[in-house]
């Protein structure tokens, strides 16, 4: 049973908490102004210091759904502030940079045996897979953004290379992270940019409605693809003239 509530000045039926995760300089703070405002914030970038939050509601299917959602600090000076949070996470959105190589790798969750990792970056770079795995609840929603878009000059990540990396991330975190091909197993992905706005809203509509369906299931309705509604949703903006 579904209870309406108050926040400070907007109703809401249900509430959720999502992060923002992702090396310093990724966009986070830029994707979640986006969101929230409509806004890019170009000029100068000031580094998020420890964790800051948002919220907004959205309306899935007649529901009211708050998300709460948390910008963190990328730079490895905050990450003891950052571990704290995740437990409460019901969402996490995980970003790198596609004109940033070393953004891009610092997503994947280190392969090697234990007598390797003594010896491995992976280590000193703390994937974010691994700090997931370790500090985040075992069913929480992962979705992974290659942020800044549309400088399509400066990319270094393909389109498929982002595709590739979210099929090898199973939602259900597990100690290692094999290789899967089967699509119901990847994360979501797609390739977001804060500074035109392309797919920020989906990403985080997409979110509200994967987590309403699991809190809300009724018996009868089938389980909510978050795949397919991606995909449906950037059908329809395609076929309707806007910019993927
Ligand atoms: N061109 C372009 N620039 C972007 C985009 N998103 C963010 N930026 C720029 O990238 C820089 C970093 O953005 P932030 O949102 O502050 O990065 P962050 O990930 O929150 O960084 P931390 O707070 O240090 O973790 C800023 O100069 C932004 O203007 C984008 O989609 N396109």
């Amino acid at each position: 049973m579904l209870e309406r509530c108050a926040s400070v000045n907007e109703y809401f039926d249900i509430s959720f908490k999502v992060m923002l995760l992702g090396d310093s300089a990724v966009g986070k703070t830029c994707v979640l102004v986006r969101f929230k405002d409509g806004a890019f914030l170009g000029g100068n970038f000031i580094a998020t210091v420890g964790i800051d939050f948002r919220n907004k509601v959205v309306t899935v299917d007649n529901l009211k759904v708050k998300l709460q959602i948390w910008d963190t600090a990328g730079q490895e000076r905050f990450r003891s502030v950052t571990h704290a949070y995740y437990r409460d996470a019901q969402a996490l959105l995980l970003l790198y940079d596609i004109t940033r190589k070393s953004s891009f790798d610092n997503i994947r969750v280190c392969l090697l045996t234990s007598s390797q990792l003594f010896s491995s970056i992976c280590i000193t770079t703390q994937a974010w897979l691994t700090e997931i795995h370790e500090y985040a609840q075992k069913d929480v929603v992962i979705m992974l953004l290659g942020n800044k878009s549309d400088m399509a000059a400066e990319r270094v990540i393909k389109l498929e290379d982002g595709q590739k990396l979210a099929k090898t991330v199973i939602s259900k975190i597990k100690p290692c992270f094999p290789v899967i091909s089967n699509k119901e197993y990847g994360v979501p992905f797609m390739e977001t940019s804060a500074k035109t706005g392309v797919n920020v809203e989906l990403a985080f509509l997409a979110i509200a409605r994967e987590l309403k369906h699991r809190a809300a299931q009724q018996p009868h309705e089938p389980k909510f693809q978050i795949h397919d509604y991606i995909e449906s949703q950037k059908q329809k903006s395609s076929c309707c003239g806007a910019p993927m």
